[in-house]
């Protein structure tokens, strides 16, 4: 059981609530003129990442008390019950062992009594194999040709996480094409058949319940088309595979389950790309790559697990997170990499931090009298520059941001990378000093501007700053510091958990919708009016019916 504490309630919390009232007035200019060794005090290397979370808006006293915070709300426990294959999913009474899936130790990791390593690792050893006749194309298609194009077929954590990681790694690709179809709305997996031949294309269906509409119907859609095109049945077995924890599903839906790569439901679906889920990366980049994505993500783990918490890294990203989140109101945080290949990584952890810590009710089931996960947001550097940082610089919300990014580029084209890497110094310079008054008015001086123009202008050239930031600099995104970084963000998701006492790993959240939506299916079939539903629902229902072709 994961400890039971409201963290409102802990002494840090109280002398957090007054400490703020010192902190809020002071400005990130000060904090530093006042410190020389604020950077070094507040950053941290690990491996080939540095983590620089000096321009916050901290001091000693604060990164203490959120450490006593953390120890009241027994983190410590937490992380041990988490590692230890602890059924900390209580609502659905599992374990949470993402972990287990990327685990290098030879401790083995039980639960209900066995030994869940060995089984970790004949399925990677599966996906190994198959990978590589997929890839050398020793493996062929109904009509003796080897396979070209791969769709993995799922939504959400059977989507997300291999889009994000395919994308962040394609400097590591092969001649595989990789397509994704997540949507049900039929022009996503039209428009990703229009360009597929079925003799070279593999379909990869990636559930972990083989019961989510959306991955059913689009693979309902690719079987048909699959067959349409000339292949029989028994063609399936060369061109489907299964990555899911629902055999009998699997089986049902006619594919062979020697094709089937398992994963198991202490996995949890946002956390499950380095499980069987993860396949469509292997496909992409070779088995060896994903390895090293595992080794960096198992690299994180143990520092994780193993280093004080005033030197580890995710317990320092969610208690910043908690200390914005919860004393300054802060609704959102941003994360914004510096790098192209990273352009889904917000989007991933929209869903990875969302669907976990998007909670009202606590782990003794009440309603929390708190604000518990951010709205999690972000686009690429430089685009989010020209887009939303208006409104970071100069808006009237505080909006944490996380930066990232690599030190080498895989495409040292001319002097793009020193570009882009000024704008990542730049903008976290900018946020945290801001630029005072006397600062515009001698700008505007110095460029020639009448001092009628100064007066009508300076107040909105004023940038008042002491806005925070953590900034990741990484050497290399390779896959294994891409493995290390996800995995950071995983367990700062975690940490949040635990001390807003809630439950990150159930997501009851999305049932209702889907419940409806099984609903209205049938009524939507017909051409009756409705009138089972409130009258903006009704209303809109019927309208729909009759303008639907
Ligand atoms: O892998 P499945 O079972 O198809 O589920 C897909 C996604 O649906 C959810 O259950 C809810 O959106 C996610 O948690 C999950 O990642």
């Amino acid at each position: 059981m994961l400890p039971r504490i409201n963290f409102t309630e802990t002494a840090a919390y109280k002398y957090l609530s007054n400490h703020y009232i010192d902190i809020a007035p002071q400005h990130l200019r000060d904090l530093f003129a006042e410190d020389p060794k604020r950077f070094d005090k507040f950053s941290i290397a690990f491996g080939d990442i540095l983590f620089d979370y000096s321009k916050n808006r901290i001091n000693d006293t604060t990164k203490a008390l959120l450490l006593q915070l953390a120890r009241e709300c027994k983190l410590d426990e937490a992380i041990d019950a988490m590692f230890s294959g602890n059924a900390i999913n209580e609502t659905e009474n599992r374990a949470v062992l993402h972990t287990a899936l990327r685990n290098q130790g030879d401790t083995p990791i039980v639960v209900d009594g066995k030994d869940i390593m060995p089984e970790v690792r004949s399925v990677l050893a599966k996906m190994k194999t198959f990978s590589e006749r997929i890839i050398s194309g020793t493996w062929k298609g109904y009509t003796g040709k080897p396979i070209a194009d791969v769709v993995n077929i799922g939504i959400g954590g059977s989507d997300l996480g291999p889009v994000m990681v395919t994308e962040a790694l394609k400097p590591y690709k092969n001649h595989l094409n990789i397509h994704f179809v997540s949507n049900v709305d039929g022009t996503h997996i039209a428009e990703t058949l229009k360009r597929l031949n079925p003799e070279t294309t593999l379909f990869l269906i990636a559930s972990k319940t083989f019961t989510t509409q959306e991955t059913m119907a689009n693979a309902h859609t690719a079987r048909q088309w699959f067959l349409a095109g000339g292949a029989a049945e028994d063609d399936i077995a060369k061109h489907f595979a299964a990555l899911s924890t629902n055999s009998q599903a699997v089986a049902a839906f006619g594919i062979d389950t020697q094709n089937m790569f398992e994963f198991w439901d202490w996995v949890g679906g946002r956390y499950s790309l380095w499980s069987a889920i993860g396949l469509s990366i292997v496909l992409s980049i070779g088995f060896e790559h994903f390895e090293q994505l595992l080794g960096g993500a198992y690299a994180t783990d143990e520092h994780f697990r193993r280093t004080p918490l005033e030197e580890n890294i995710p317990v320092i990203m969610a208690l910043l997170g908690i200390w914005y989140n919860n004393f300054f109101d802060a609704e959102t945080q941003a994360i914004l990499p510096y790098d192209q290949y990273l352009h889904r990584f917000a989007a991933y952890f929209q869903q990875g931090d969302m669907e976990s810590n998007g909670k009202y009710v606590d782990r003794n089931g009440n309603a929390v009298a708190y604000q518990t996960g951010p709205i999690i947001w972000g686009e690429p550097g430089t685009n989010g520059q020209h887009a939303f940082y208006q409104l970071i610089h100069q808006g009237t919300k505080l909006i944490p941001c996380d930066f990232i990014a690599p030190a080498q580029t895989h495409n040292p084209i001319g002097e793009h990378h020193t570009l882009l890497l000024s704008n990542f110094f730049a903008q976290t310079e900018a946020l945290m000093n801001g630029k005072d008054e006397q600062a515009v008015v001698a700008e505007l001086k110095a460029s020639g501007t009448s001092d009628s123009a100064i007066e009508r202008l300076k107040a909105f050239k004023v940038f008042e700053g002491n806005r925070p930031s953590n900034s990741f600099l990484i050497k290399k995104i390779t896959p294994y510091t891409l493995g290390s970084l996800i995995a950071l963000y995983e367990h700062k998701i975690f940490v949040q958990g635990v001390i807003w006492n809630i439950f990150s790993f159930d997501q009851w959240g999305v049932e209702l919708g889907k419940q409806l939506a099984g609903k209205i299916l049938p009524e939507l079939r017909t051409a009756d009016a409705i009138a089972t539903h409130d009258a903006s629902t009704n209303g809109l229902i019927n309208q729909y019916k009759k303008w639907k072709a």
